[in-house]
């Protein structure tokens, strides 16, 4: 272990703070949070960012599962991609922040806040603003000129004329939800956004994605349903470059760390949803994971709460897909919706390959969640033919899913292509997601023998 690892007077690195070039030490004067994932602070205007390597830096000395990550960073090399992730991960944090915010208030007025769109799905303030949250902080702290995002959301339902009070709720929740950036290390606005700042920030996501370059992709909110209802939704952000998911954020807000407070969560909409939940920090409501390609691992941290400090890498803990590989003893879950994927035909399969629990039916891409965490086995969607599925309900969960060691592909078994533009063009009928080969093996091949039985 390195002997800069730990506790007060201890010496860093300036290379480790500020990249490569330094040979100098900050030393640690304050530790603000001691413990098993301590937070420390040194003597000069260094950002929370490389604060937040002190902290990582930490976690790397004391866990052995990252020894190779701590030689890394002390062959002072930037990891590719870190600066990104530390802000989309920071990026959806707050985002998480803001929906908890709104989804309460939905709760008991959902008056001007959800609209439908012109395909009948809903779209919430939140969505609006979750949207120009993203894209301030991503262009803040990567550059404006450096970002082309993906995203679902688009201003015309907001800019009609009947709209004005929708948008002032999205302009309210926005600078509601900026105002507490520096508790996020990030520099709030000098001064509040205003009605056309917000439409410019929403309306700048509008790249199409593509085969070359870099994009981000975003789903403000996944399972605007999930979300109405007070149930499950997810945040999703990931980065594409030259048609590839780099890296993958997927915020769960109403996921709990521990996998028991999902059926406790489950239970409680079904028997008992007018009683207040315990306390969201109490039962470590809500959690964000991540995962960049290649590296072969995938983490999971704690939604920040009310009034606590977020510091990278916020105790962040591998996740892994689950070893289960025998059908009956496995979990499948799909979509709540009908609509949305044909319960019948995955009732057939899962009859068909041995997979004997109940489904679990899930909101959102929280689902894709379930899976790298081990909480689940499998994931099916086959939507009716003629539904293509948008990149951005995917790309997150897929890179998470594959770097905790699962695999995703469509039903013939082809990898998901997000370098069509907006759709995965191309699909073949639905999308599979497995903990390992040999569950999704069996389950490519019952799709093709029970396929052209069925009315899809
Ligand atoms: N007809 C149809 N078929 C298939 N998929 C559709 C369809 N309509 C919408 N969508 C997309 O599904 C997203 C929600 O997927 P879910 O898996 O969360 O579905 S469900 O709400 O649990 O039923 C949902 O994402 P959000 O709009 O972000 O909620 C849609 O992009
Ligand atoms: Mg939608
Ligand atoms: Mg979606
Ligand atoms: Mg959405």
């Amino acid at each position: 272990m390195s002997s800069y690892c730990s506790s007060l007077g201890t010496k860093i690195p300036r290379m480790l703070l500020q990249g490569k070039g330094y040979d100098d030490f900050f030393t640690v004067t304050h530790v603000v949070k001691p413990g098993s994932c301590p937070i420390y602070k040194v003597p000069c205007n260094l950002s929370r960012q490389h604060i937040g390597f002190v902290s990582k830096f930490d976690q790397i000395c004391s866990s052995p599962v990252m020894e190779e990550e701590h030689k890394k960073l002390c062959g002072a090399e930037e990891e590719e991609y870190s600066k990104e992730l530390e802000v989309s991960v920071t990026a959806v944090q707050m985002a998480c922040t803001l929906c908890q915010r709104v989804q309460d208030t939905l709760i008991s007025n959902t008056h001007h806040q959800v609209q439908s769109k012109d395909d009948n799905s809903p779209v919430t303030v939140a969505d609006w603003s979750v949207q120009a949250v993203v894209s301030w902080i991503l262009a803040e702290c990567l550059g404006t000129e450096n970002i082309s995002i993906v995203a679902e959301e688009d201003v015309q339902n907001l800019s009609k004329a009947n709209s004005s009070e929708l948008l002032k709720a999205v302009v309210e929740t926005v600078n509601q939800c900026l105002v507490e950036a520096p508790r996020f290390g990030i520099q709030k606005p000098k001064s509040a956004l205003g009605t056309s700042d917000v439409l410019k920030i929403i309306s700048r996501c509008n790249s199409t994605g593509g085969p070359s370059g870099r994009f981000w992709v975003l789903d403000p909110v996944d399972g605007t349903l999930g979300f109405i209802r007070g149930d499950q939704y997810a945040v999703a952000l990931a980065l594409i470059e030259d048609g590839e998911v780099k890296l993958g954020v997927l915020g769960c807000p109403n996921y709990p760390m521990r996998k028991e407070w999902l059926s406790y969560h489950h239970r409680y909409h079904r028997i008992i949803s007018k009683l207040t939940p315990p306390n969201s920090e109490t039962w470590n409501k809500g959690c964000v994971l991540y995962a960049k390609k290649g590296s072969g691992k995938a983490w999971m941290q704690p939604l920040v709460h009310a009034n606590k400090m977020f510091v990278w890498p916020n105790c962040a803990k591998q996740v892994s897909v689950s070893s289960i590989d025998n059908p009956a003893l496995a979990t499948f879950c799909e979509p709540v919706e009908k609509a949305n994927s044909s319960h019948s035909f995955t009732a057939g399969l899962a009859h068909s390959v041995g997979l004997r629990k109940q489904p679990l039916r899930v909101y959102s891409m929280v689902k894709y969640a379930a899976i790298a965490r081990g909480d689940a086995e499998v994931f099916m969607k086959f939507a009716r033919s003629g539904y293509k599925e948008k990149i951005w309900d995917h790309a997150a969960g897929v890179v998470i899913i594959q770097e905790a060691g699962g695999m995703v592909t469509d039903a013939g078994g082809h990898p998901l292509d997000f370098s069509k533009g907006l759709y995965l063009e191309d699909l073949d009928r639905g999308i599979v997601a497995c903990s390992g080969t040999t569950l999704h093996a069996k389950i490519i091949d019952a799709v093709d023998a029970s396929w052209g039985s069925s009315s899809l």
